[in-house]
Formats: structure tokens, C-alpha cells, sequence
């Protein structure tokens, strides 16, 4: 006998005996629709394995039939997301990051001389701000082929926008009582986030209009189709020039149409650029802050930069190819994770990067610890997750990595580091990502 047979057996008789025939009869069908459901939860969507992996997963407890529906509502895209994902993903392999290395390498170099100042005249440096413009900027003319300057209002006008916008709606988390949507509609914040939002949208409309004119004049994306463009990023890697737009080619693509409607568009438009910015500014920030605090680990990496390059910095002939950011293995991350089909989880990312099970001394910085021969690496490497897992991850990161350590071999050749916050000092704000407020630097030539 199941256990749900059993537990109805001992219910039913103990509440009957108090009950008239027809409160009896509705409790029944309830009883047993309950455990109908309940046994059609655990036993529709998860193997008996992946029921045993879940139970294992750390996590808040789930309600039966419920599960955590009441901590999380999330809404089930369905098979478009995947479809569109499926679609999406040719253009973010291999192919991209080759096609984009001429591009990272002259924003790391803009982002060096942008340091210049600083290095020249002694002067301290807050660097988040700075690496936002620069991440932001190379995401937009890698994936999109827009070029702006660094001083373009709508540079610094995008980034207020997604700040103040996160920054209210992130707030409605620690404080309860915005929770409900007419109260949050009355403050001044929700108005703020509002015209954040309608920024980001007027943006992404501008910028892709603006392409469509483009493209439209050049008539070269209506005669290739998706797989085309796949096809020709996997099998060459000297496709030049605006036709590797292929984020937009896949959204235009008149066979797709299906799947990227207009508001589609946009909409990816503003994912791939939130996406793509503030990540990298954050990782590059703070990878830089923790080089910068402890300069014995600065030196290792200099000092394999140096094996790699040469030593010294020429800004004029200073170019990273793809092998040689495969040989810095010092600037190197590691992430993965296995969780089973048909759960739906919230992965607070900065407590388990912070779990001292996984992470002995968690605030000290040891890079060892993610190099392929530790320990961490062989046995708990799925407790580090930075992109995410599954088909639901980063579709980012491997171009996020090799941009990453393009921008660090260029800062770290060309200056060295020393921060000036302490880390007892460091502040971060936790907004859609946890940006950090208040990484102060002195940059030496
Ligand atoms: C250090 C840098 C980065 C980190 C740590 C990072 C991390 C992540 C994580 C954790 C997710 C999953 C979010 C979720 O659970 O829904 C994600 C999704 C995503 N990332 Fe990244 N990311 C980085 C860089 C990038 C870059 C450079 C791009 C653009 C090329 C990018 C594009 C995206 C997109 C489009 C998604 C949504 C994927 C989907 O829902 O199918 N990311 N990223």
C-alpha cells in the first residue's frame, strides 16, 4: 500500500465520525483529489532519481502540492522561450568570441587610455562606473554592431535608467510592505523604475530601428536565412564586417517570423544588453578590486601575462588573439551544476558562492581553489555556478569570459593596481545584480 492510501485511511475514519453525510462526502472527494494530486506532483514531472537529487538540493522546504509556488510565481514561457533559445544559441558559440576579438581587443584598449588620467595625475579612481561604460559599449557593438561614444548622453542615460529602475523594484524584496502593486504604485520610486523602464524600451526601438534602416539599405539579412547564418559562423571564421550581426539576422529573419515578432525584438534587444553590461562590469570590477588587494596575486598574473606577451606594454601593438587568452589560465573561472528535469528553484547565487561547506574561509581570496587540480574542482565544483546551469544559463558566457580576460590582460599590463578601499569597507548594492559602490584604485604606469 502507497503512502498516500495509507494516510488517507487513517484520515477519513477520524474526521467521519464528527461529520453529517454531506460534510462527509466533500471531505472525501477533497481528501482524495488532494491525494491524487499530490501523488500526480511527485510522480508526472520527476523520476524516482530526480525526486531523491531534489530532496537533497539545499532550498526552502516545499509545500505539498505547492511546492514553493508561494515564495516564487514564475511564469511558464513555454516551448517559444526554447525554440527561440534553440535559435539563439548557434550565434554564441566559438564563432562569436572569434568574430569578436578584434572588437573586445579596441575597447580594452579605449578602457586603458580611459585610465591614463588617473595613472598620470596620482588620482584616485572609483572604477565600477567606468568599466560599466566599457562593457556596455562592447556589448552593443559586438552583438548589435551600434557604436557609441563613451560621452554619448544615452550611454550614461542607459545605465541611471536600469539603476534607479532596479534599484526600486530590488527594494520592494527587503521592504514587505511595497510588495502589493497599489501600494508600490503610489511612491515616488515606482514612478522613477516606470521611467527607467520606458527609457530601456524607447532605447532598444531607436537602436533597432535604427538597424532595420541599415540592414534594409545593405538588403543582405533578408537573403540569409538562419541557418545560413550558423552554418557560415561555424564553418568560417573570417566572416568581416556587419554580417555577423547574428543576434538581429536570427530576429529578422523572415522564415522566423513565427518567433520574433516585433515586440520580441525588443524585448531580446534589452536581455542581451542588461544581460551582457552589467555582469561583465561587476565580474571585471571585482576581479580587478581582489588583484588590486593582494598584490602577490596580481604578480602571478602579470607575471604570466608576461610569459605570454612579453613583458613591458605597447598600446599601439599590444593585440590579444583567441590561443593566447587560452593560455591565461590564471584569469580563469570555473561553473556547472546537474539538476533534474522539471524543477523550478531560486538559486540565491551570493549565499552558496559564500557556503563555507564548499567554501573553507569563504571571504578569503584564494584563486587556487578553482584551478582544475584542487579539490574544489574534482568534488564540489558544482557549488560554484556564476552563470547559472541547465538550458535556462548564461548564453553569454563564453564570450563573457574571453572579453573578461582581454580587458584584464590590458589593464593589468598597462598599470599596476593597488586598491584603496579596504575590504572591510567594501560596499555593495544589491540591486538585479550586486554592484559593487565604492571600489576606490590608484592605477600606477
Ligand atoms: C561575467 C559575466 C556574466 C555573468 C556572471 C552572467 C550570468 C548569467 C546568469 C546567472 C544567467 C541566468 C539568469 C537566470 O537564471 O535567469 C544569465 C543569463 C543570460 N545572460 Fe549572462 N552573464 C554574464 C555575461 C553575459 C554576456 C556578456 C551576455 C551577452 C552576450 C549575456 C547574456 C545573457 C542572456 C541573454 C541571458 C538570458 C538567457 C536565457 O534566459 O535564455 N551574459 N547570465
Amino acid at each position: 500500500m502507497s503512502v498516500e492510501n495509507e494516510a488517507m485511511e487513517t484520515l477519513v475514519p477520524m474526521y467521519m465520525t464528527a461529520c453529517t453525510a454531506w460534510t462527509k462526502y466533500i471531505l472525501l472527494v477533497l481528501v482524495l483529489t488532494v491525494c491524487a494530486l499530490f501523488k500526480l506532483r511527485r510522480g508526472s514531472k520527476i523520476s524516482k532519481r530526480g525526486e531523491i537529487l531534489v530532496d537533497r538540493l539545499p532550498g526552502p522546504t516545499a509545500l505539498p502540492i505547492l511546492g514553493n509556488s508561494l515564495d516564487l510565481r514564475v511564469e511558464n514561457e513555454g516551448s517559444l522561450y526554447h525554440e527561440r533559445r534553440k535559435l539563439l544559441n548557434p550565434g554564441y558559440g566559438i564563432s562569436l568570441i572569434r568574430k569578436s576579438i578584434p572588437n573586445i581587443n579596441q575597447h580594452s584598449a579605449m578602457l586603458v587610455k580611459t585610465y591614463l588620467k588617473f595613472a598620470e595625475s596620482g588620482e584616485n579612481v572609483n572604477t565600477y562606473p567606468i568599466m560599466t561604460k566599457a562593457a556596455i559599449r562592447l556589448v552593443w557593438d559586438s552583438l548589435f554592431g551600434k557604436k557609441i561614444a563613451d560621452d554619448a548622453p544615452d550611454v550614461s542615460n542607459y545605465i541611471n535608467a536600469m539603476f534607479t529602475s532596479s534599484y526600486y523594484h530590488t527594494n520592494r524584496v527587503f521592504k514587505p510592505w511595497l510588495r502589493p502593486d497599489f501600494i508600490f504604485n503610489m511612491t515616488a520610486g515606482s514612478k522613477l523604475a516606470m521611467d527607467g523602464i520606458h527609457f530601456v524600451n524607447d532605447f532598444a526601438k531607436r537602436s533597432v530601428d535604427e538597424r532595420r534602416i541599415y540592414w534594409e539599405k545593405k538588403k543582405t539579412f533578408s537573403r540569409r536565412s538562419v541557418e545560413d547564418v550558423s552554418k557560415s559562423s561555424e564553418e568560417s571564421e573570417n566572416v568581416k564586417g556587419d554580417d555577423w550581426e547574428c543576434t538581429l539576422i536570427t530576429f529578422w529573419n523572415n522564415k522566423r517570423k513565427d518567433y520574433f515578432q516585433e515586440k520580441d525584438v525588443l524585448c531580446e534587444f534589452s536581455v542581451f544588453t542588461i544581460g551582457g553590461y552589467e555582469t561583465t562590469s561587476i565580474a571585471l570590477t571585482n576581479a580587478l578590486y581582489l588583484l588590486a588587494t593582494y598584490p602577490e596575486h596580481q604578480k602571478k598574473v602579470v607575471e604570466e601575462l608576461d610569459s605570454i606577451f612579453g613583458e613591458g606594454f605597447d598600446p599601439s601593438t599590444f593585440q590579444v588573439t583567441m590561443n593566447q587568452v587560452k593560455e591565461m589560465k590564471h584569469l580563469d573561472l570555473y561553473d556547472g551544476r546537474v539538476i533534474p528535469a522539471g524543477v523550478q528553484l531560486f538559486v540565491f547565487m551570493y549565499w552558496i558562492h559564500r557556503d563555507p561547506k564548499y567554501f573553507p574561509d569563504p571571504e578569503a581570496f584564494i584563486p587556487e581553489r578553482f584551478s582544475k587540480e584542487s579539490d574544489f574542482y574534482r568534488e564540489k565544483a558544482y557549488s560554484y555556478i556564476p552563470f547559472s546551469v541547465l538550458p535556462r544559463s548564461c548564453i553569454g558566457q563564453s564570450y563573457a569570459m574571453v572579453s573578461l580576460k582581454i580587458f584584464l590582460a590590458y589593464l593589468l599590463k598597462a598599470y599596476e593596481w593597488t586598491a584603496v578601499t579596504p575590504r572591510d569597507q567594501l560596499k555593495m548594492s544589491f540591486q538585479y545584480s550586486s554592484h559593487p559602490k565604492n571600489s576606490i584604485f590608484e592605477a600606477e604606469t
